[in-house]
């Protein structure tokens, strides 16, 4: 299912929120580096959690899959440590998480391990990573500062200076690898911190696989050396980048229940339900679920520092809402599966919206309706779902090219579009 054509329509009914891709790469992760068996429930294999669970598997661990329900899967995880090298080349597909988190893990096993990708991932940066190896004197070699990547070295426990406004993943990344040296660690932001829920998202998945972090204001996590994984029981929580997706879906159509998902949750992306707020449209928490209606929505001013995933969907609503949408702080979403804000404005506004790109952000002048017409996903989820949000506000049929590169993170998201009353054909 490549090219898709959507008959515009209103959509409604129940959603069950599919787990959160950001847990989901943590669990497993925690659980391949505990030794002994975990269980961690509620898993859907997209095409980056397929790539995490391949890649740790490079590192030795076992698993095995079980059938929940649909498309949810329940994953058995034996770890061992220490850990082997038992693949020379770990292969990411797509996925930042992928990588940025499994860098410093084969970084611990002092083998020659080679990483490469395909897509955008080719050439996001790892600059902050290539600094610590050239302090470390940590070999490894590149094409060109981009993907493949050979490393052949030993992380030692250190001080960490790391940017905050570059990507989390870094920091990530290192929290997973640095309880398991000898040595203590420090981790040092040395710029404002961008994207802080996902920090605490590791923090917290850390915690409950018997890891200690300390956070010291996020400018300084202290990370002591020689401490153990310990096997879990783990069920991972709905996910709120996808949600967001459904809930304007409710504010531009018709009522939508968004079930299956945590409202105490620490996803910082959960702050879309603040920004509905802010812009008039109704939403709300009910013993069923989050449930989006129909709304009038205005513009405002929105700062995606600490939510870049939302950018695309969040430039639909903004599309369809009365007056002006800024949003701000948004130069880093140019460094994801596409340039993000050269993406949606470009799409969006073949579609008839009123998009300006700047260098940091977006100014959107909404409207009633969209024409409609033919777009391009850019091969990137989050564009191509965003499109499909759109299509409920477009007045003639919207042809979205690659519409499969939704599995990246959503394999079933034509299904559930399909499930809500959406009308297309492929
Ligand atoms: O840690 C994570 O799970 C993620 C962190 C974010 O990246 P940045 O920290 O690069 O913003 C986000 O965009 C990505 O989709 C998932
Ligand atoms: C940017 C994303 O993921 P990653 O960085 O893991 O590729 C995403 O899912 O939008």
């Amino acid at each position: 299912m490549n090219n898709i054509k959507i008959v515009p329509s209103e959509l409604e009914g129940h959603i069950s929120i599919p787990p959160s891709k950001s847990i989901t790469h943590r669990a497993i992760i925690c659980a391949g580096l505990s030794n002994g068996k975990s269980h961690i429930e509620n898993i859907i294999f997209s095409e980056d959690i397929s790539a995490t669970l391949e890649g740790m598997s490079s590192f030795g661990i076992k698993y095995e899959k079980f059938k929940e329900d649909r498309d949810r899967y329940s994953l058995i995880i034996e770890g061992k440590t220490p850990l082997r090298a038992l693949s020379t080349t770990i292969d990411c597909r797509e996925s930042g998480s992928t990588l940025r988190f499994l860098i410093p893990i084969a970084c611990i096993l002092g083998k020659e391990i080679t990483f490469t990708g395909k897509g955008k991932l080719i050439e996001r940066p790892l600059d902050e990573y290539y600094k610590i190896f050239d302090k470390q004197n940590i070999p490894y070699k590149n094409l060109k500062g981009n993907l493949p990547l050979r490393i052949c070295g030993k992380l030692k426990g250190d001080t960490f200076s790391l940017r905050g406004d570059v990507s989390s993943q870094f920091i990530s990344g290192l929290m997973f690898a640095l309880p398991l040296l000898k040595e203590d660690s420090k981790i040092i932001i040395s710029t404002d911190l961008e994207s802080k829920g996902y920090v605490d998202l590791t923090i917290d998945v850390l915690n409950s696989f018997g890891i200690k972090i300390q956070n010291n204001d996020y400018r300084e996590f202290f990370i002591e050396g020689n401490q153990k994984y310990i096997p879990q029981t783990y069920k991972v929580e709905g996910d709120f980048s996808q949600a967001s997706f459904w809930l304007v879906a409710g504010l531009l159509g018709n009522k939508i229940t968004c079930t299956d998902i945590n409202v105490s949750s620490l996803q910082g992306d959960k702050v879309i339900l603040d920004i509905i707020k802010n812009m008039g449209g109704n939403v709300e928490i009910s013993e069923t679920g989050i449930i989006a209606k129909k709304s009038k929505t205005k513009g405002t001013i929105i700062d995606v520092s600490q939510c870049p995933d939302l950018v695309p969907i969040l430039a639909t609503l903004a599309s369809l809402s009365q007056g002006t949408t800024r949003i701000i702080n948004a130069a880093r979403v140019r460094i994801k599966e596409s340039d993000r804000l050269k993406a949606i404005s470009t799409e969006l506004n073949k579609l008839g919206a009123e998009i300006t790109e700047l260098e940091d952000g977006l100014i959107i002048k909404g409207k009633e309706f969209l024409n409609g017409g033919e777009v391009d996903s850019w091969k990137d989820h989050r564009i191509a779902m965003a499109l499909a949000v759109s299509s409920i506000r477009c007045l003639n049929p919207v042809i979205i090219k690659d519409s499969s590169c939704v599995s990246k993170s959503y394999p079933g998201f034509w299904d559930d579009f399909r499930a809500l009353g959406g009308k297309f054909n492929n």
